[in-house]
């Protein structure tokens, strides 16, 4: 093949059509392959609305409206643009198709095109940055000024300059491809669909005829998601869950929906078969399950979620582990005894019983243990900012000592210490931590609070006797599913298969994951997870399945997630790099909304605290859309009581989200017209259309004032690149930062300036 020649009308539909916009739909892989050459045309050919024409020479491709003024001319002869990943092929085809439409409708370009004569375009398909230096080259060519033609050809794709401005490229090729347009739109003319020369179709072409709307309604039954859905998605939704089945993908790329359509698509099996069918959706904390309530309230329209269990043949239960552990522990615990550990209050409650235990320890112990202690701890706990020894503590209280070791010493003994937390190199060490956290738990006690671990090591010793072994078949649930799996710790996990009806078949347990968005190392390597909730006895078959179509975020927001995940996995041995393959699905109309992160730098924290509120307005002003769509998003504590404290002064009161997935606040904000402000540990599993993030600068993200150890150093580096990758993805279309001039953007956004992927702002008040 010589060329491939795409009419304007062809680009229009390629560029705007959602189905062609990631290759996980059917749309988008078979123009991917067909333009790549794995798919080969023999005969004219619709693909949704494009149809493709083969000719001895090449391929035309033919939309709606067909146009022969002015097309696309790829010259296959000098140059081969889709030798890379069919994922890659895609981004570099949509790239320079939208590029063509600018150039013909005189649009400004963006930084990665760049004209370097009058007629000619260098294209950059992937960031300027990014480890692909690849660059396209496009030469107009108006053949005719009277008769308007003004053809585009793509001759060049490299990775080097070549002839630069002075380049003439050969146009043997352009004129073939050029002369032949006119009888490929002919041949067009007489291929109607459902007539009597109809074109051969690929890919399920009935309902592709109308293209799914660009912008889906916020409220969409089951049965209209369909039409929505990407192939992998569907196979994951529509299938019956007969054992484990794990979801795994960054985020924004439908995990929680698709959890929530595969527990209706299996209800509803259930119902028209006449089955018995229970199932329990698990989420994380209680915001998050009033969330999934509303969600499944609108998708479920056999209301499952309503039916008892006691009644009914089929039945929905919505809760959190806590709330389901504490309905089964036999001592009956009360709402109200609950620490939930994504709230606000609870965190900072821990943290005072923390910090009072660890002084109360050194005061009393410290001297008696240190001989005993290794070299490295005594001058960690000697050195080391108090503040963040306590931070340590805390995770690794969390994570480790009530995560993974049952609050049993032995058995803390025998777990490998995280790498990236407290320096503990012998058992003496840990026995010292272990004298922490009994003083710890001696003052959670004392208030009469449980945290989730007391109330799942409770049940679990429950739950592993005779009288539950006997009640698991009629208490139990036929199917489990389980979202944000990263963020329970593996006692928690455990729980989780006895809530099985029958433990002798396997675990029907679908969940989802998304290990980055888990905050800090927990030690949760390769399939930690899966062998956490799957029991020892189950040696059968995993179903996983890997989402790659980011939908929430746009490309410019998906490459800056990118930046700072990469940067993560290069410093940390045990960080997965969720975004190592996507496929971006915004369409060239989504893509008018966003915009390349920016930074904007103030003079001091007091310029920061008064521009927060500022730059969000800016930002919605800019969007076009309500205060509450936008969230402020402050790295530091201090800045979050700075910002809410001046907006109240200046008679502009923000909404204050405190626990991680509160939909309510967000509605409350939408219904006072308020931004939301927040902290990086809240929000998570929401989205906006654009985040502003505050203070993120160099001795804040992450903090390093005072901080003597590397194992400290990089604790919160760790830490806080798990904040900004969860705090960046949660916006559609724009991301502002603010930073101090004085200290500098933060190092953890370095390799994404370097890379261009975030440019720097100019604000006049
Ligand atoms: N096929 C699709 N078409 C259009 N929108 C989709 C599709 N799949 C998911 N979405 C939308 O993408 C957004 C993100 O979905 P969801 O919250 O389920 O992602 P997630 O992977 O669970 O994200 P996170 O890990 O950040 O919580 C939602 O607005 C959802 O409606």
């Amino acid at each position: 093949m010589r060329f491939i020649c795409i009419e304007l009308s062809a680009i229009e539909v390629i560029i705007q059509d959602r189905n062609m916009q990631s290759t996980e739909f059917g749309p988008g892989k078979a123009l991917c392959e067909i333009v790549s050459s794995k798919y080969e045309i023999v005969e004219p050919t619709y693909v949704a609305k494009l149809l493709f024409i083969p000719h001895k020479d090449g391929l035309y491709c033919v939309g709606p409206r067909p146009n022969n003024n002015k097309a696309f001319i790829i010259d296959l002869i000098s140059c081969n643009p889709f030798a890379s990943t069919i994922q890659n092929n895609l981004i570099i085809l949509q790239k320079v198709l939208r590029t063509a439409i600018k150039i013909w409708d005189s649009l400004s370009l963006s930084a990665s095109e760049h004209a370097i004569t009058g007629t000619k375009m260098v294209v950059f398909p992937f960031n300027i940055g990014s480890a692909s230096k690849l660059r396209a080259t496009i030469e107009r060519i108006r053949e005719d000024v009277k008769d308007h033609i003004d053809h585009l050809l793509l001759y060049r794709c490299a990775t080097d300059e070549g002839g630069g401005a002075s380049e003439q490229p050969l146009l043997g090729t352009f004129n073939l491809a050029y002369t032949g347009l006119n009888e490929a739109i002919e041949i067009s003319g007489s291929k109607v669909r459902g007539g009597s020369t109809e074109a051969k179709e690929i890919v399920g072409v009935v309902e592709l005829l109308e293209s799914p709307p660009t912008n889906i309604p916020m409220s969409i039954p089951f049965t209209a998601w369909e039409y929505f859905l990407t192939e992998t998605q569907k196979k994951f939704v529509y299938s019956l869950v007969g054992g484990p089945s794990r979801l795994a993908g960054p985020a924004g790329t439908g995990k929680t929906l698709c959890l929530l359509l595969r527990c209706i698509y299996n209800l509803q099996q259930a119902l028209e078969a006449h089955k018995e069918c229970h199932v329990i959706f698990i989420t994380h904390s209680v915001a998050t399950k009033k969330a999934i309530t509303d969600k499944i309230k609108v998708l479920d329209p056999e209301l499952f979620i309503e039916k008892d269990k006691n009644y009914s043949p089929q039945s929905l239960l919505v809760t959190t582990l806590q709330e389901w552990c504490a309905s089964k522990v036999s001592q009956g615990i009360q709402d109200l005894e609950f620490l939930d550990k994504d709230a606000l209050e609870s965190k900072e409650l821990q943290m005072l019983y923390i910090n009072e235990a660890y002084s109360q320890t050194k005061i009393k112990s410290f001297e008696s243990y240190k001989p005993l202690l290794s070299s490295e701890f005594v001058s960690f706990l000697e050195s080391e900012e108090e503040w963040v020894i306590c931070e340590m503590l805390q995770h690794e209280i969390a994570v480790v000592i009530k995560g993974r070791a049952g609050e049993n010493f032995e058995e803390y003994k025998s777990i490998p210490h995280l790498k990236y937390n407290l320096p503990l190199k012998t058992d003496s060490d840990k026995g010292f931590v272990f004298n922490i956290y009994n003083e710890y738990q001696k003052r959670l006690t004392s208030i009469g609070q449980f945290d989730t671990d007391d109330i799942t090591l409770t049940t679990l010793a429950q739950l592993d006797t005779p009288i539950w072994r006997r009640r698991r078949a009629t208490e139990g649930y036929d199917l489990v599913f389980l979202d944000e799996t990263h963020l329970f710790n593996i006692n928690e996990l455990s729980v989780v298969h006895y809530l099985t009806k029958n433990p002798s078949l396997p675990p029907p347990i679908a969940y989802s994951i998304d290990k980055a968005q888990a905050v800090g190392d927990r030690g949760l390597q390769g399939n930690c997870i899966d062998r956490g909730l799957i029991p020892d006895s189950f040696d059968g078959h995993i179903e996983y399945e890997t989402m790659r179509s980011v939908f929430r975020s746009s490309p410019q927001i998906v490459n800056l997630a990118f930046a700072v995940t990469s940067a993560a996995a290069n410093l940390f041995t045990n960080f997965e790099n969720p975004l190592e393959v996507v496929d971006f699905t915004f369409t060239v109309d989504e893509e008018k909304k966003a915009r390349v992160p920016v930074y904007y730098e103030f003079q001091n924290d007091n310029e920061i605290t008064e521009g927060a509120v500022q730059i969000a307005e800016l930002m919605a002003a800019e969007l076009g859309t309500r205060k509450s769509n936008i969230a402020i998003v402050a790295f530091s504590h201090q800045l979050l009581k700075d910002i809410t404290a001046f907006a109240r002064i200046k008679n502009k009161p923000l909404e204050v989200l405190k626990q991680r997935g509160d939909l309510e606040t967000v509605n409350r904000a939408a219904s006072s017209g308020r931004f939301i402000v927040t902290e990086p540990d809240y929000v998570g599993g929401l989205e906006f259309e654009g985040v502003v993030l505050v203070g993120v600068d160099k001795g804040r993200v992450p903090p390093s004032s005072g901080l003597k150890t590397s194992d400290s150093k990089h604790f919160l580096r760790y830490l806080f690149h798990n904040h900004l990758y969860v705090a960046i993805t949660r916006a559609k279309y724009q991301v502002s930062m603010i930073c101090s001039a004085e200290r500098g953007i933060s190092e953890a956004l370095a390799p994404a300036i370097t890379n261009k992927l975030i440019e720097k702002g100019t604000f006049s008040k």
